[in-house]
């Protein structure tokens, strides 16, 4: 058989560089640290990108999914590092930047009743890396639930009330738990959202709720000085929406500090 062309790397004329190139919406197995059961198994949704300078027609895609396939039951935050620096390496890149986005499941059981549900969470891990530069970011979403503190001041009978999303994103020095970050979140609603919920509980979190009524505004506020005084964390940004019952638009509130 005659030699088969390498249209990538022929030459391109037109003197632009591309930021990032690569395969997106990879779905692959991966294992995530759990603090109980040491890994958790789960599916990411992966994305891998790297530099390409100006004179190359394309990139070669196969392989990312080559590299994927190597590190294949490894690929946890602790391997990151050592993804980009081999995608760097094996498509001989300036940049390489790799996103993971996967559920991670929680125990979790309900305030009055303690039965048990799985909770997943919606978690992304963005890792970049250059020459001179690495750069690690954790993403979780959580979902809670707030009652407005307005309606209730001004209702003779009850509050609104919704379910909201919080997205927190943190750079670290070390290390920091999935679920420490849940955790941290969770304390700043109205009240958790749950898998599972008895009468007996749907009582309880109908009535704490309403005793912790939270604008946005609060949610954002409250995490942000917990996320301040955490030690492990060197930057973070937190979002919280509201999806409003009441309103036909959502409540939305953002802080991002840099603690350098
Ligand atoms: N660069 C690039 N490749 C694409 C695209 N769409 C499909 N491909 C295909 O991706 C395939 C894999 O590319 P490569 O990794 O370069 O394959 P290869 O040359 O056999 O592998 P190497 O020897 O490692 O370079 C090729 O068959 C391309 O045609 C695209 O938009 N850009």
């Amino acid at each position: 058989m005659s030699e088969l062309k390498d249209v990538q790397s022929l030459p391109d004329y037109r003197q632009i560089e591309i930021d990032k190139v690569g395969i997106k919406g990879i779905r692959y197995p991966v294992s995530v640290l759990d603090r109980h059961k040491g890994i958790q198994h789960t599916i990411a949704e992966i994305n891998m990108y790297v530099d390409l300078p100006h004179h190359f027609k394309g990139t070669h895609m196969s392989r990312f999914v080559e590299i994927l396939n190597e590190f294949r039951h490894e690929i946890h935050i602790k391997k990151i590092l050592c993804i980009l620096q081999e995608m760097r390496k094996r498509l001989t890149a300036k940049v390489a930047h790799i996103e993971m986005s996967f559920p991670f499941f929680m125990e979790k059981e309900a305030p009055v009743s303690k039965a048990v549900g799985l909770m997943g969470y919606n978690c992304r891990i963005l890792g970049s890396m250059g020459e001179n530069f690495r750069d690690l970011v954790l993403e979780v979403e959580v979902p809670i639930m707030t009652v407005c503190p307005c309606s209730k001041e001004i209702s003779a009978k009850g509050a609104h009330n919704q379910r909201g999303i919080v997205r927190v994103k943190v750079r670290f020095k070390k290390f920091i738990w999935i679920e420490e970050l849940i955790e941290i979140v969770e304390k700043c609603a109205s009240s958790p959202v749950y898998p599972l919920l008895k009468r007996t509980d749907e009582k309880f979190v109908t009535e704490w709720a309403y005793d912790h009524p939270m604008f946005v505004e609060d949610v954002v506020r409250e995490v942000c000085s917990r996320l301040t005084e955490n030690q492990e964390i060197t930057w973070f940004s937190v979002e919280a929406e509201n999806f409003e019952s009441i309103h036909a638009h959502n409540a939305y509130a953002f802080i991002e500090r840099n603690k350098n």
